[in-house]
């Protein structure tokens, strides 16, 4: 009986340099090059199975059947491998993400990466990781970069052939992420929403681009020196440029909460007692701290008083994708 099956394993990653903006919609091409760090703790675990004996896509989230409407969204993204096989079967996604919801991470970056890893395996595509890559870009641009570990560069290139993830640095020396979960609701505006807004209305967002790109380039000298507070005020820099273009969209909008900017005084007091901790922000209110790993544990305990140890998870730098025994 004709069923194909595999079953795959993609870590979260942290931008630190943002993708924040979208040439083309359809493809997934962004506006800059950006760079990220793949986090351990956070992870999808994905298995697919494509067989003549299931009549229509479905799919499961930890443990839930999905709707339609999400459905519909990854039976887009899995015809892409079924055009590349040249297979014309329906499937069966199961997958469950190891995110806490208390660590409030976006994980479509991690699953889309696991679920084009599962496909590749289970139709037996045999893709590179730089074609996988450019595969988990059409699902959601962020997951382009899990598919490999520790820094890694998604290079905007000219087009759907050359927009993809390349490693950057294995991140094998003593650097981590503290993970500040202020809320974990779902977020009122979704990144693809709130980047099409500011890209369309902002009058800031004409100097993201350039400004990204050069960003992009000190930070890589910084990952090259090991130089952590180097990398950390680029970062911060960074978030905030991201943050002020939402702001200055029209009609305005940001994620950032209260809570969001009293743990950044809170991580610019830690500098002041000697810690190498900075901030970096995402489409949401949560606040990643990028430590040193080995400082991880006091910065946890410097801050649980104010905000709660169980809102504070650290996280060492984390694989690329692993395939796993279907
Ligand atoms: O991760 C970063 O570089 C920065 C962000 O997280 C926002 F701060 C963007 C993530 O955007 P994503 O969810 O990948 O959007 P999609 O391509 O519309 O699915």
């Amino acid at each position: 009986m004709e069923e194909y099956r595999g079953i795959c394993r993609a870590h979260t990653n942290i931008a630190l340099i943002k993708y924040w903006g979208k040439r083309d919609d359809e493809l997934i091409l962004p506006m800059n090059s950006n760079l990220s760090l793949t986090l351990d703790r956070f992870y999808s675990e994905t298995q697919v199975r494509f067989s003549k004996d299931i009549v229509e896509d479905c799919f499961q989230l930890d443990g839930e059947w999905q709707d339609n409407s999400e459905v519909e969204k990854i039976s887009r993204f899995v015809d892409l491998f079924r055009q590349l096989a040249q297979v014309d079967l329906a499937c069966e996604v199961i997958s469950y993400n190891h995110v806490p919801t208390a660590a409030g991470l976006a994980s479509s970056a991690s699953a889309f990466a696991a679920l084009a890893g599962a496909c590749n395996q289970a139709l037996r595509l045999d893709l590179d990781p730089l074609a996988l890559s450019r595969l988990a870009r059409r699902g959601s641009g962020s997951a382009t970069r899990s598919i490999f570990g520790g820094f890694v560069e998604w290079e905007k290139g000219s087009g759907d052939h050359d927009s993809q993830a390349v490693p950057f640095d294995d991140a094998n020396w003593d650097v981590g992420m503290v993970v500040l979960t202020l809320n974990t609701k779902k977020k009122a505006i979704s990144s693809r929403r709130g980047m099409k807004h500011t890209v369309a209305t902002s009058p800031f967002y004409q100097l993201w681009p350039q400004v990204s790109e050069e960003k992009l380039l000190e930070m890589k000298a910084a990952i090259k020196a090991r130089d952590l507070d180097w990398m950390g005020e680029i970062a911060e820099s960074h978030a905030m440029l991201m943050h002020a273009t939402t702001l200055s969209a029209n009609p305005a909008f940001t994620y950032l909460e209260a809570e969001s900017l009293k743990a950044i005084e809170a991580v610019k007091g830690l500098r002041q007692q000697g810690y190498k901790a900075y901030f970096t922000m995402d489409a949401g209110p949560n606040v990643k701290i990028l430590c040193p790993y080995s400082q991880s544990q006091a910065i946890i305990d410097a801050l649980a008083p104010e905000f709660g140890a169980d809102r504070l998870i650290a996280s060492r730098p984390g694989p690329g994708i692993q395939y796993l025994e279907a």
